[in-house]
């Protein structure tokens, strides 16, 4: 007997073999897709009824600080380097491992709520974060942020930590917790800092998470220190690789995304934070057509502000059509596989695809509601009309964290009431 299926429901596989069916059953069974049809023979101790619903994989966050739900509209408005180094690292001063493991259970809730099942996180008391994807059953690939600043003593002292970190949680929560290295940014470490990164990643066998190029102020220090770009940088020290995952890429030239094609670099698109803090566009479209893997983030709360991604995948695909002054630039379903498909490749996970064998991470979307009626194109429908409230069922691991919009795995109103109160005393720790 299978553990859940999934019936009546409009099954987006984007699967490019299988494609869409109009009216199908999902099987699942230890936490994997065993069976994907019209109907089956099966029966299941859950049975899910999927009427006016789409099943399709769970979207996938390459590029987030969940703890940073704790300074959710802080510091708005700002320069990056003003709000970055004037108002978000003189705060996360004052963090406790406590707060983190509040705010990232916040930032649990929240995906679960709006359809992420996986996600990658770079910060700091990464235990938390790791604790809070255990319990809220998740899927994520997490490092703690190495921000060496020139600085030999603090560099030795995070690449401990995270090297601790790395090996305490590789495949931790059954499988579903994967651990990387995180160097901030090329302008945050030096040349030597990001080799032995890079090395001690080799020896673990981990990825590697960083900001790249994410500002024009990055660039010119970078051309002013080095006589030459972060791409570049990386490329001559042996850093780059298909384990390497980029966030944000703004400020790339051609030659820049070709080496990250050549390497097979994988690139989180954080367009709403690019926006909110005005870094750029990033030339998306160039790297798709040069067979980047292109993928989508939210950032952290402080720079979005919340964690839908459904909401990136339309300001995405709007951002590209004007940018290119291009309508039919990155259209609907090359959008969906960058909040799927690419997102799970990214993290070098089994998912992002409703297949057989593939892990059993997937979200129903409720389709009855005004703004998504009528219905002449699901793909358009999901990417331009739906938000992440219109998800009703998350399964992560064939495991239902939320059935029917009520989230079984926390208890929602202690999980927003603590982190509150934590967010207030961590604001007048700051002000004090
Ligand atoms: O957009 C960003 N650019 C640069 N740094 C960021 C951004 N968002 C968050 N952080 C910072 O990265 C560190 C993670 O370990 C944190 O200090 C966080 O505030
Ligand atoms: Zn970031």
């Amino acid at each position: 007997m299978a553990d859940i299926i999934v019936k009546n429901a409009y099954v987006l596989t984007m699967d490019p073999d299988a494609g869409d069916l109009k009216n199908g059953t999902v099987v699942i069974e230890d936490g994997k897709i065993t069976e994907i049809g019209e109907k089956t023979s099966e029966s299941a101790d859950t049975v899910i009824d999927a009427k006016h619903s789409v099943v399709m994989p769970g979207l996938v966050n390459t590029h987030t600080h969940a703890a940073m739900t704790l300074f959710r509209g802080y510091a708005d408005d700002l320069q990056l380097a003003d709000w970055l180094e004037g108002h978000i690292w003189p705060a996360e001063a004052k963090l406790t491992a406590d707060d983190v493991y509040k705010g990232s259970l916040l930032a649990c809730l929240e995906m679960i709520r709006s359809g992420t099942t996986s996600f990658a996180d770079m910060y700091f008391y990464m235990d938390e974060t790791a604790k809070a994807v255990e319990a809220s059953g998740l899927r994520a690939s997490l490092c703690h942020g190495l921000i060496e600043l020139w600085n030999e003593e603090k560099g030795a002292t995070d690449l401990k930590e995270g090297k601790r970190f790395v090996r305490a949680w590789q495949g931790a929560a059954d499988g579903r917790i994967k651990t990387m290295y995180g160097p901030h940014a090329p302008n945050t470490c030096s040349e030597e800092y990001l080799a032995k990164v890079r090395e001690e990643a080799n020896r673990d066998g981990a990825g590697i998470h960083i900001h790249l190029l994410e500002t024009e102020a990055e660039l010119l220090a970078m051309k002013e220190r080095y006589g030459k770009c972060s791409v570049h940088l990386l490329e001559d020290i042996g850093f780059l690789g298909p384990d390497v995952l980029a966030a944000h890429c703004v400020w790339l030239s051609d030659g820049d995304i070709e080496i990250l094609g050549k390497r097979g670099v994988n690139v989180s698109h954080n367009v709403i934070s690019n926006m909110k803090l005005a870094s750029g566009i990033a030339p998306v479209h160039k790297m798709l057509e040069k067979g980047v893997n292109v993928s989508l983030g939210t950032d952290g709360c402080a720079s979005n502000n919340n964690l839908d991604l459904f909401e990136e995948m339309k300001t995405a695909a709007l951002l590209h059509k004007v940018n290119t002054f291009s309508p039919t630039a990155l259209p609907a379903r090359q959008v969906l596989q960058m909040g799927t498909v690419n997102g799970a490749k990214a993290l070098g996970t089994e998912t992002g695809m409703l297949k057989v064998g593939m892990k059993a991470d997937l979200i129903v979307v409720d389709m009855k509601k005004p703004h998504l009626t009528p219905c002449f194109n699901v793909p358009s429908h999901l990417v331009y009309s739906a938000k992440g409230s219109d998800v009703r069922t998350t399964i992560v691991n064939g495991k239902v964290l939320m059935d029917d919009y009520k989230v079984l795995v926390l208890d929602e109103q202690k999980v927003m009431e603590e982190t509150q109160k934590a967010a207030e005393e961590l604001v007048a720790r700051v002000n004090a």
